[in-house]
């Protein structure tokens, strides 16, 4: 498997390459030159094979012989070694419920596999691994919890101050070790910014020896192809789906599945105030902005990372990147009056980011009735306790163990400006 950046489409380099680089020195994203498509026999059996099983074949099929067979095999069955259950509202509205795992959030997915990978590929390496992510909520937690002890490896996490939910910063905050979290004043946008200008910096990126573990890391997307594959063959006629989306990683994870052959009915990208992509969508102008904080927290990005992959899928063709994915956005009333709204209709309670899912599956559903959605359910209510007690009360939710024990450990972080050149001064500082 080869890859090329989305600005030099000529520059190719190998899957170890793109994933421990994690963003081409040109600041492209690394793409697949090709995308194979699944055969027949895959087809003839999808159905009936276990979660587990399934997945191998689709990551053996997408990877062409990167890894031995047994080692992808071994990585892809420890890292998804939890459910991702398609709950049936009724026949219009399903959610496909992708918070079963440690941190409770869909990143579990990408974060569990790609800690796997990068470990198999630096297992030759003594040169330590300092992985650097970005978070607006849930990427963090995740990140920190699939790295955590790992040899060789430590953790720099970058999180908008004040622009968290408590326990998600609990998660990101209170593992010590290997995990480092840097409290950024300033919004996720600042963030990414940060993180990006560290690794277009030769120096610091030699030095740290830098690796990305936010989407604009491939093997990130992976992993995240494969619950769609999951709730599709549930169905006798391809879905709708429905994605709550920030950085659009979680979407790009299905164009990609949709280019090795999966159907699908439509796709719907969701987002809370931060609409740049529906307003493309619908205007074809693309106008990345600040970012706004909203209860959706993990959504509020400004400008998504994951664009240029979009644009790259669909050969920068608006008209029918247009036709295949529809875009709404929705305000935080909005988005309190859909949680309400859910649990009433459904008896079901909702998180935020998968209450802005349910509004854009209702203004879908409105123009066809007919189809049937599945609304990615992105993350566990109980990870947003403070908006949840606000609409629904603290009796509505039951929260996991492994959440509830956050709540006494000791927040630990490292105050920093929003400014670049402070992160990079602090990795000089600290090397390794
Ligand atoms: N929604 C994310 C923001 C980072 O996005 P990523 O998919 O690039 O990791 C979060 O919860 O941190």
């Amino acid at each position: 498997m080869r890859l090329y950046s989305t600005n030099s489409p000529d520059s190719l380099v190998d899957f170890g390459e793109a994933v421990l680089r994690s963003l081409p020195a040109d600041n492209g994203l690394y793409m697949p030159e090709t995308i194979p498509q699944l055969g027949d026999d895959f087809w003839a059996t999808w159905k009936t094979l276990d979660f587990q099983e399934m997945a191998c074949r689709v990551v053996s099929t997408l990877l062409q012989g990167v890894m031995p067979e047994d080692d992808l095999r071994a990585i892809v069955c420890d890292a998804l070694n939890f459910p991702a259950p398609v709950v049936k509202l009724d026949e219009q509205h399903h959610v496909l419920e992708l918070f079963h795992g440690p941190t409770l959030a869909f990143k579990d997915f990408g974060a569990r596999f790609m800690a796997r990978v990068m470990a198999w590929l630096n297992k030759d390496s003594d040169q330590p691994l300092t992985v650097l992510v970005a978070t607006s909520g849930d990427t963090g937690g995740a990140v920190a919890h699939a790295f955590h002890n790992v040899p060789g490896t430590r953790v720099i996490i970058l999180y908008p101050s004040g622009k968290v939910s408590g326990l998600q910063e609990k998660q990101l905050t209170a593992l010590g070790g290997n995990i480092t979290a840097l409290e950024i004043d300033g919004s996720f946008d600042d963030c990414q910014r940060m993180v990006k200008s560290a690794f277009l910096d030769k120096e610091t990126a030699k030095a740290c020896n830098l690796t990305s573990a936010n989407s604009i890391n491939i093997s990130r997307l992976i992993p995240q192809m494969l619950y769609y594959f999951e709730a599709a063959r549930q169905f006798d006629k391809p879905p709708v789906f429905v994605i709550p989306s920030g950085n659009f990683g979680n979407l790009t994870a299905l164009l990609l599945a949709t280019r090795m052959g999966l159907q699908v009915g439509h796709i719907v990208a969701a987002t809370n105030a931060n609409d740049v992509v529906p307003q493309y969508l619908s205007s074809s102008s693309y106008e990345p902005r600040a970012s706004v904080a909203t209860i959706s927290n993990a959504m509020d990005v400004g400008a998504p990372s994951n664009f240029a992959r979009m644009v790259e899928i669909f050969g920068d063709d608006w008209k029918s990147m247009a036709a295949a994915i529809s875009g709404y956005a929705f305000d935080d009333r909005q988005t309190r009056a859909a949680i309400h709204e859910v649990k009433d209709r459904f008896g079901y309670v909702i998180d935020p980011h998968g209450a802005v899912g349910y509004l854009a599956a209702e203004a879908w559903l409105t123009q066809h009735p007919d189809d049937t959605t599945v609304i990615l359910e992105t993350a566990h209510p109980a990870k947003f306790p403070e908006t949840m007690h606000e609409e629904l009360g603290a009796d509505a939710i039951d929260v996991p163990e492994r959440l509830a024990c956050l709540a006494d450990e000791e927040k630990v972080s490292i105050p920093m400006a929003a400014e670049e050149a402070a992160l990079k001064a602090w990795l000089a500082a600290n090397p390794a």
